[in-house]
């Protein structure tokens, strides 16, 4: 198992000083999680879901309040040591880069600090930002990089201890879509060397594209587990139909809501009941570019989890 996480508990007191007296805040409330390894795991849940607590539980940043939580089989408590050998963090946006060095400086430095001989550090930094499209500016200072630029030195900086579990958070945020595209690419290659990839993002295009299987997450609990599609699958909810078609179909019962996007008629239909009633009424009229669809993950995140996200 690349991550086995049992019943955590993760508290906080708001707060200022080394022992905070404010009120107590529930990051994580008894959350149980398994993630084998050769997956991709999404996490995905509101602001304030836990989900960064969660990946500092299993980078061994933070101590858990109660409950258990292990990277193949080494607990972060008493194997911290292990588990820090085993993980690669890549945290979104600026966080965490020197601005004045270089890449290859920044990678040598991360190697230095994961203790890699200098041959093999040297070797693999250049493996390392070639294979992440950096070879060209290697010896740029960080400072003069686009954020997506950035977000990719995060990664190849992640990698350098060669590590078995990646946790990765939005990464992606500040790609373009190229880049984003091409990481996900790395992302499912990371996986298929053996590495367990664990990822929080906001984005629910990626995590359907990405992710072999999602978590939600909602206030510091697991409320399911799954892949994408079974995810929206048994989630009971709204079939859509799609055809290339002008016809009118709000007549045919069941039918919830339609539109029109580039030529597309999406009708919205209560059921799968509802749903083949359309899917007929089009045949039956000629129309043969017709398919049914499950609704898309981002339907059922905001059926399960709701508004809540703003309220935080
Ligand atoms: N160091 C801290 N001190 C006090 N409270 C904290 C601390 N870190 C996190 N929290 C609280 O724990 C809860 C969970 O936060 P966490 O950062 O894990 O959420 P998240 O799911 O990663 O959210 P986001 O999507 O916004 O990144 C929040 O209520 C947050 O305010």
């Amino acid at each position: 198992m690349g991550v086995r996480v049992r019943d955590l508990t993760r508290t906080f007191r708001k707060g200022k000083g080394w022992r905070p007296k404010g009120a107590e805040v529930t990051a994580l409330d008894g959350l149980t999680l398994d993630v084998p390894t050769n997956e991709v795991h999404g996490l995905l849940g509101p602001n304030g879901a836990g989900k960064t607590t969660l990946c500092k539980v299993l980078s061994t940043v933070l101590l858990p309040t109660s409950g258990t939580a292990e990277v193949l089989g080494h607990d972060v408590v008493t194997g911290a040591a292990e588990v820090r050998r085993l993980v690669g963090i890549v945290f979104g946006g600026e966080r965490g880069l020197y601005g004045k060095l270089t890449a290859r400086q920044t990678m040598r430095y991360w190697a230095a600090l994961y203790k890699i001989p200098d041959a093999r550090a040297k070797a693999r930094a250049d493996e390392l930002l070639t294979r992440l499209g950096l070879a060209d500016k290697a010896d740029d200072l960080v400072e003069t990089f686009s954020r997506g630029m950035k977000q990719r030195v995060h990664l190849a900086r992640g990698l350098i201890g060669d590590p078995k579990l990646i946790l990765l958070d939005e990464p992606t945020t500040g790609m373009d879509p190229v880049a984003a595209r091409d990481f996900r690419e790395l992302i499912r290659e990371l996986r298929d060397e053996g590495r367990t990839i664990l990822i929080t993002t906001h984005d629910m295009d990626e995590a359907e594209d990405v992710c072999d299987r999602v978590t939600l997450i909602d206030k510091g609990r697991v409320l399911a587990t799954e892949s994408p599609r079974g995810l929206a699958e048994m989630s009971g909810l709204h079939r859509w139909v799609e055809a290339e078609t002008s016809l009118d179909v709000t007549g045919v019962p069941g039918v919830v809501a339609t539109e029109t996007r580039n030529g597309v008629l999406r009708v919205k239909t209560a059921d799968d009941r509802a749903a083949r009633a359309v899917l007929d009424f089009l045949l039956d009229r000629g129309v043969r570019s017709v398919h049914a669809v499950p609704p898309r993950l981002e339907d059922v995140y905001l059926d399960l989890i709701g508004r809540r996200g703003m309220e935080v």
